[in-house]
């Protein structure tokens, strides 16, 4: 049988990426999904979003939903810092799989845990297993119907402090209409949308970021 996007995908960082440096990482797969084959990563246009929420967060510990090939973790690993940690959630073991490749071929093995499974299932298991007080940074891109009840799954569980950040990717492509309504309507939230384009097309999309009120 033959070889999978995502491993396809690896294979042109192995190609064309310098081991250890992530801005290469990036570059080439940016450079793969708009020239050759087109993958869902954030992308270079709303990453540029992503790595200037994060920068001014800098968080200790943040979380990301749904890893797919490791891209936005490489792109958040790389501008965390020292001693801090990420923690990156992904369903589907063929994904995580590469992605736990392309996160080491950036040199970011250390600066991250990827757990394979639901976050549905993990959530409730994170304090107590990797021994997190809160999250202080989230980005949500996993399964859409999943961004409401993962965000009240971690109110829920007091993983969100006063001031956590929650940044959500693809609000209006595929689109998250439930999640909008949920984090523009509720008082413990402040949110901000920041537009951009899907990612390697001229469609539009954009990154909801939402500050818990506590
Ligand atoms: O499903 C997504 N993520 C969770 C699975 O890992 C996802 C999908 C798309 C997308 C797909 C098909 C299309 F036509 C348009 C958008 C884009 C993304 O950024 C995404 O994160
Ligand atoms: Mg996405």
């Amino acid at each position: 049988t033959g070889s999978s996007r995502p491993q396809r995908m690896l294979k042109a960082v192995q190609k064309n990426a310098t081991k250890g440096d992530p801005q290469s990482v990036i570059s080439a797969i940016d450079h793969y999904c708009r020239h050759k084959e087109w993958a869902m990563n954030v992308g270079d246009d709303k990453g540029l979003i992503l790595d200037s929420v994060l920068t001014e967060v800098n968080p200790s510990t943040a979380l990301e939903l749904g890893t797919y090939c490791g891209y936005s973790t490489v792109r958040i690993a790389r501008l965390l810092s020292p001693g801090s940690k990420l923690f990156t959630v992904e369903f589907n073991p063929a994904f995580a799989e590469v992605a736990r490749q392309i996160i080491a071929y950036a040199g970011l093995q250390d600066k991250v845990t990827l757990v394979e499974g639901s976050s549905g299932d993990l959530i409730p298991k994170m304090k107590e297993q990797f021994g997190i007080k809160y999250f202080d940074f989230v980005f949500l891109d996993h399964w859409k119907d999943r961004y409401v009840p993962d965000t009240k799954l971690l109110e829920d569980c007091g993983l969100l402090k006063k001031g956590s950040v929650l940044l959500a990717d693809n609000v209006i492509c595929p689109g998250a209409p439930e999640y909008l309504k949920y984090v523009r309507n509720s008082p413990r939230y402040e949110s901000r949308y920041y537009k951009s384009n899907l990612e390697y097309t001229k469609v539009e999309d954009g990154l909801e970021k939402s500050v818990f009120l506590g």
